[in-house]
């Protein structure tokens, strides 16, 4: 089971997360409990990772892509200051309206975040039509279909300021971008292929610098360098 493959969460949550969670996300990680995919939300260490980065780069203005019931999200909204912004986008509104958005109205951050509920590739394309938003986003985060990572970090790279960072989720797939495929359990295969090409783009990617971080499932932060 993919909660068996998470220990790190569990491990490190349990002394360097949990004790300094929010209260806001601490009840949406109670409430998307009861979602049946529960297990695809954002882990709480990495909701941790991306509040300590927003705030070590002083990011106002950021994109996500996959917010599912929107712990991601409201990690990101609590990190930003009061006039900072976040565009997040997924072709699931229903979700977001029903755990994630009661719970970011009551805790005052709701008017930082733009949501768009679309697949993100058009959403991209169309914010590069406008020269005003090239270059213009602080951070972005990725945490949505696994086959399209490739096409996002086209569109992200430009839309990413110089010196910016791009979060990619998922990145380890269980352990399983490492594994030999014989070993691999079923439920880990569609994807894992995807994520394996994914990393082997980045490695060679002279646009960006990278660090891959077990945090949660995985995560590569890329700097954009020109
Ligand atoms: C792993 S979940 C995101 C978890 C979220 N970051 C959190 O904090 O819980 C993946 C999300 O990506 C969304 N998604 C899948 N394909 C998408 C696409 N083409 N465009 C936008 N969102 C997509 C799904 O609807 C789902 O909500
Ligand atoms: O098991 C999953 C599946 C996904 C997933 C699959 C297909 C999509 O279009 C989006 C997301 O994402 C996951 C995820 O982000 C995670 O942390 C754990 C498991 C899964």
């Amino acid at each position: 089971m993919w909660s068996q493959l998470r220990v790190p969460s569990y491990g490190s949550g349990l002394t360097s997360v949990y004790p300094r969670e929010a209260e806001g996300l601490k009840d949406l990680r109670d409430a998307t409990e009861a979602h049946p995919w529960a297990i695809i939300a954002t882990s709480p260490d990495g909701g941790q990772f991306i509040s300590l980065l927003l705030k070590l780069i002083n990011a106002k203005k950021t994109i996500e892509i996959g917010v599912f019931t929107g712990y991601s999200l409201l990690a990101t909204a609590l990190s930003l200051p009061d006039d900072g912004k976040v565009v997040a986008i997924d072709i699931d509104k229903a979700v977001y309206d029903e755990y994630g958005l009661p719970i970011i109205k009551k805790v005052g951050v709701a008017h930082k975040i733009s949501f768009i509920h679309s697949p993100a590739m058009p959403i991209l394309d169309e914010l590069l039509q406008d020269p005003k938003e090239e270059g213009s986003f602080d951070f972005a985060f990725v945490d949505a279909d696994k086959p399209n990572y490739e096409n996002y970090h086209e569109r992200l790279l430009k839309l990413v300021k110089v010196g910016g960072l791009i979060m990619y989720d998922n990145t380890l797939w269980g352990g399983s971008v490492a594994q030999d495929e014989a070993l691999v359990p079923d439920f880990l295969k569609p994807n894992r292929h995807h994520l394996i090409n994914f990393n082997r783009a980045l490695a060679i990617d002279p646009r960006v610098e990278i660090s891959q971080i077990p945090v949660g499932d995985g995560v590569t932060l890329c700097r954009r360098l020109y």
